[in-house]
């Protein structure tokens, strides 16, 4: 028998609208999922039918370790971890030792159980705080120290990521992945950032307007986009349709992968080149993003560092977009540059 958790035929609807249509997904024992999807797709409704605590009408079978699951199974089984981490009054050591007193263990065997994910999680100098003292970024660590500590069978993870910075953020994940690896914990995050699921999850699906669209290992699903919305999703955000590219199916781009040919660079010829007009030019400190409109619509170029406003055409100005690396939107496959360079008629 399979362990873990999983769903068959969950729908969930509000009055007569369906939020959500999941026909299958089981997340075994040991590994994790990321729900990836943009906001509004349905990822906490999705979170909260799982868990039994949805507030909506909810049709469908939960499965604990291959069964149907009750509330109070799941009750036993789950504990969730949201994007506000909840503190209560009383030091950081009292609130990681919080879900263990509610499982009724007696205060001094919670310490010790705790001890060793108070160590995984690095939360040694704080433990006597006053965890009301905390700034977000700690107490999102307390919260998961407190949910690794009752050994959960189900781990549910609500964008517990979303409101730190990006040190912050990756410190906290690379941790939560070390302190998962080998636990017999079935772990579900969902995010709509691409970069958390690759950090921590074995395996993506992406949730589009309540249905799974792709499913599967997360560095193929990552760079497999197969229709405009998933490539929007994972950062594909150039789209070239035929009309642009001269080839048989639209292609999808990075904006890392496409820049404007400036001049005095020397251009080598792998990369595919069509005109537009400069429409705004962002500096992002770590690199310059430039807007150009083309005849087939927006494209995006994401330059390294800052460019220098005399390097840049004016704002109106015609300039070459260079797009590096595409993948085609029918096959997912890359498409090598060559067989639609010039399709703009240069
Ligand atoms: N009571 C309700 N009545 C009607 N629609 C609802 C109700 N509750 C939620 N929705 C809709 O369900 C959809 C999914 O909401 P949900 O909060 O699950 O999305 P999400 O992917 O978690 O979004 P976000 O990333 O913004 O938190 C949204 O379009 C939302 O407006």
């Amino acid at each position: 028998m399979s362990t873990g958790i999983g769903c068959r035929n969950l729908r969930v609807y509000a009055a007569r609208r369906e939020l959500l249509n999941v026909p299958e997904l089981d997340v075994a024992s040991g590994r994790t999922l990321a729900v990836l999807g943009p906001n509004g797709a349905g990822k906490s409704t999705l979170l909260r039918a799982l868990g039994h605590v949805s507030s909506h009408r909810v049709s469908g079978e939960i499965l604990l370790d291959g069964r149907p699951a009750t509330r109070s199974q799941m009750r036993d089984a789950v504990v969730a971890v949201l994007q506000r981490p909840i503190m209560r009054r009383g030091t950081v050591a009292a609130n990681v030792i919080t879900g263990l007193r509610f499982r009724g263990m007696s205060h001094r065997e919670a310490r010790t159980r705790a001890r060793p994910w108070i160590e995984a999680l690095g939360l040694e100098p704080l433990v006597d705080r006053d965890a009301r003292s905390l700034s977000i970024g700690e107490a999102q660590r307390v919260s998961i120290t407190r949910a690794l500590a009752v050994a959960p069978r189900v781990l549910l993870l609500d964008e517990p990521f979303s409101g730190l910075d990006s040190t912050t953020r990756a410190d906290l994940l690379a941790d939560l992945r070390a302190a998962l690896t080998g636990q017999p914990t079935a772990t579900i995050l969902v995010t709509h950032d691409r970069h958390e699921a690759l950090a921590l999850a074995e395996d993506t699906a992406l949730l589009i307007d309540g249905r799974i669209r792709q499913h599967g290992p997360t560095a193929e699903v990552l760079d497999r986009p197969g229709d405009p919305d998933t490539a929007r999703l994972l950062g594909y955000t150039n789209l070239l349709p035929p009309t642009l590219t001269g080839g048989p199916h639209t292609v999808v781009a990075r904006p890392e992968h496409t820049q404007l040919a400036l001049h005095g660079v020397v251009e080598s010829d792998d990369a595919w080149t069509v005109t537009g007009t400069l429409r705004r030019t962002v500096a992002l400190g770590v690199a310059t993003r430039v807007d150009v409109d083309t005849s087939a619509g927006p494209l995006t170029c994401l330059h390294p560092g800052d460019l220098l406003a005399t390097e840049l055409p004016a704002v109106g100005g015609e300039v070459r977009v260079r797009v590096r690396q595409a993948r085609s939107l029918a096959t997912s496959d890359l498409v090598a540059p060559g067989p639609f360079r010039s399709a703009d008629g240069e």
